[in-house]
């Protein structure tokens, strides 16, 4: 089952807030189709929204009919601004629609029409790059899960969050691959429910096994001895390797500290954002209470009642086992792995990285 995928002119994504009910696509065929997608994560986790905002550039700049070379390149720049706004703590996203305006305006070529195709080609690449290290993730994430494990996670770290395979459940499906054994415990993750609704959903089609519990048995759950590692993804990690993910991250890792057990982030490295010294910096979205008051649209607590709402937290470094990416595992201290990771990620002579 594909997340997204580009027809002809248009942007076909998976609905995912009808998951797992019903199985709807969406047709996007302009930019603000694709904000709005993002904004209200119909589309959603860090790699996906990089891939899904790239594509939404395209769109935007194939609708514009922009008659010369300036023209295409201010409304790229216009069209970026909108899609960038809709969220703010994956990386992922900014990375992706930089990488397609340096794309631009790295390149000779004056023609709109063949800037629009080197534009389009290059969402391909950012699509086709994340599969690809994402199915490395799986294979060096696997060799740290021992045969039999029984894996924690969190939120939805898999195909659906991805373009294809995933990251965390990409460790947990090549440990599955491996004939390891391995079976699963999904936190549902309130307050939009990705772990209940979303990993359990990916992890059944592959025969998974796997164990839904409600975020707040987890320090239970460890305590009882039912746990042997806790892997999840990330939206955002800081030069030192501080994580921000799905709220509720930060406090699996304290557990995992207090039960002796490994906690691992597994991430591409365009998850991993240099120029932010630590955790503190990291942009943390707050979203509407009715996330929080509402389930599935029926009330679960007084009108009116004040709510706080943020949509990730950040673990610090110091809990982090190790970071897992798609070019090998970054260990403490993170502030020397991780840059000599992201120096190592090579250069294709048509692809422009900045990490
Ligand atoms: C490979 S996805 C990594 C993260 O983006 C994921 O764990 C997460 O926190 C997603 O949050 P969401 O709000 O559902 O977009």
């Amino acid at each position: 089952m594909d997340t997204m995928r580009w027809e002809n002119g248009t942007l076909v994504l998976l609905d995912q807030t009808k998951l797992p009910g019903r199985v709807e696509y969406i047709y996007c065929r302009d930019h603000e189709t694709v904000a709005e997608a993002i904004r209200s994560l119909r589309v959603r986790g860090a790699p996906a929204i990089g891939a899904a905002a790239a594509y939404g550039l395209v769109l935007g700049v194939l609708a514009s009919g922009a008659k010369s070379r300036e023209q295409l390149l201010a409304r790229a720049r216009e069209v970026a601004d909108v899609l960038a706004s809709t969220r703010p703590t994956a990386v992922n996203l900014t990375w992706a629609l930089n990488r397609l305006l340096a794309r631009l305006e790295a390149s000779p070529v004056a023609d709109p029409e063949e800037l629009t195709e080197l534009l389009i080609n290059e969402a391909h690449t950012i699509y086709r790059e994340d599969l690809e290290g994402n199915k490395r993730i799986g294979q060096f994430g696997q060799e740290l899960v021992p045969r039999g494990a029984r894996i924690l996670t969190h939120c939805n770290a898999g195909a659906l969050a991805t373009a294809g395979y995933g990251t965390a459940l990409g460790v947990i499906r090549a440990a599955h691959e491996a004939g390891k054994q391995v079976s699963v415990y999904a936190g549902e993750t309130r307050p939009l429910l990705q772990g209940a609704r979303l990993t359990t959903w990916e992890l059944l089609q592959d025969n998974i096994p796997v164990t839904l519990i409600t975020d707040n048995m987890a320090a239970y759950l460890m305590a009882r001895g039912m746990v042997d590692l806790v892997v999840v993804g990330a939206d955002r990690i800081a030069a030192n390797g501080d994580v921000a993910n799905k709220i509720g991250t930060y406090g699996l890792a304290v557990l995992a500290k207090e039960h002796g057990l490994p906690f691992y982030v597994a991430a591409p490295l365009s998850t991993v954002d240099l120029s932010l010294a630590s955790g503190k910096d990291i942009p943390i979205e707050e979203r509407e209470p009715e996330e929080v008051t509402h389930l599935a649209g029926v009330p679960v607590a007084p009108a009116g009642v004040k709510v706080w709402n943020p949509a990730f937290d950040v673990t610090p470094a110091r809990l982090v086992t190790a970071i897992i990416t798609d070019r090998g595992v970054a260990r403490p201290p993170y502030a020397e792995s991780l840059p000599r990771l992201c120096s190592s990620v090579a250069k294709p002579e048509n692809s422009i990285y900045f990490i």
